[in-house]
């Protein structure tokens, strides 16, 4: 089961693999370090559905992707008229997830507020709702992840050390793809086997060695969207290393870029999914904050009436977590029913 969703063959994965076992085994916290689009969530998700939880719950929650104001609501629920807004209870995520597995998303950037309280909680294994005057008995099995380097935070004062050594009974750490490119011709086969739409493109040896020569910044994540966009522009087709260079061209050019015509395989040409923004216009009043967020709120509206409503596929393709999503369109009173009807 855990070969089946953490794919890979390199010994970097054989140990991740050999951590997972002692995990499902034990109920303590787990912490995953790793860089961004590493497959830490993957990790959590595979020792949830090894684990006696398997039959419970897994949520996820993004603790840098929540407003500070509204993150302990979200973990811990609150009692109805707690605070402007809050005109019934709402049960906050420790309590969603009972009896199952909470994956909590960039631990590192929670407030150092609620990290006192997330430490209670660890300790305790009891939640208070804000507002609430009662402690409530949760079992939930946590694992925390992030990015970042825990002990340089702690050095500089934005983590505690009580909760890192509370988190880190049990680390895992994921290795990079950089550090693992045996691993990438085998991530290739299986995100192409997930397409079963439209047929599935194939790459020459020099097209994989080129792919394994690279030196994947955004890691899993940046490899699974390579091989849609091939999917997309070369269905059917063998790509060769001088279409390689070319998908991962598209990649890295910015927004502010003229569309791309790309030569597939039978020698015609495809656009670039590249977004065109037009330059903003510097006038009294210009934001570059408002600029920006507008520019958001209008990619996350695109994404979402392009995959038809579908929240997953939509935070796929803007490369983000989709809780990150779900946050962003909160943030930008984003109603899914009405993009979509309009
Ligand atoms: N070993 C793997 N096998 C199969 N798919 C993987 C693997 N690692 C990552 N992925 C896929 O890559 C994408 C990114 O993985 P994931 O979200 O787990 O990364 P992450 O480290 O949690 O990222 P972030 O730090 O941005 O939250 C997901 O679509 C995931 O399914």
């Amino acid at each position: 089961m855990i070969s089946e969703m953490l794919v890979g063959r390199s010994e970097a994965i054989a140990s991740v693999r050999t951590m997972i076992r002692f995990a499902v085994k034990a109920t303590t916290t787990v912490l995953v370090t790793g860089p961004s689009g590493s497959g830490k969530e993957v990790v959590a998700r595979s020792i949830h559905q090894e684990s006696d939880r398997a039959d419970g719950p897994f949520l996820a929650i993004n603790s840098g992707a929540i407003p500070s104001e509204l993150i302990e609501s979200e973990l811990f629920g609150h009692e109805g008229g707690s605070f402007t807004g809050a005109t019934s209870r709402h049960l906050g995520i420790f309590e969603q997830a009972d009896g199952g597995t909470l994956f909590l998303d960039e631990v590192g950037e929670m407030p150092l507020s609620l990290q006192v309280k997330l430490l209670r909680v660890l300790e305790e294994g009891t939640i208070r709702r804000v507002g609430g005057r009662e402690d409530i008995k949760v079992d939930v099995r946590i694992v925390a992840a992030t990015n970042r380097d825990l002990k340089l935070e702690i050095g500089a004062g934005r983590f505690r050390e009580d909760l890192f050594y509370r988190l880190c009974v049990l680390p895992i750490r994921m290795p990079s793809l950089g550090e693992r490119r045996e691993d990438v011709a085998l991530l290739i086969e299986h995100f192409l086997k997930q397409n079963d739409k439209v047929e599935a493109p194939s790459f020459s040896a020099d097209a994989l060695d080129r792919l394994a020569a690279y030196g994947w910044p955004g890691n899993v994540r940046e490899l699974r969207n390579l091989v849609e966009r091939a999917t997309i522009f070369f269905s059917g087709q063998q790509i060769v290393a001088k279409e390689v260079d070319l998908l991962l061209d598209i990649a890295s050019q910015t927004a502010n870029v003229a569309p791309n015509a790309v030569t597939t395989a039978e020698g015609g040409t495809v656009e670039s999914a590249q977004p065109v923004a037009s330059a903003p216009i510097f006038e009294n009043g210009f934001s570059l904050q408002r600029h920006m967020q507008e520019e958001e709120r209008r990619l996350i509206v695109d994404a979402l009436v392009e995959c038809g409503g579908v929240i997953a596929k939509a935070a796929r393709m803007v490369d983000v977590q989709r809780t990150t999503f779900v946050e962003k369109m909160r943030r930008h009173g984003i109603n899914r029913d009405d993009q979509l009807a309009a």
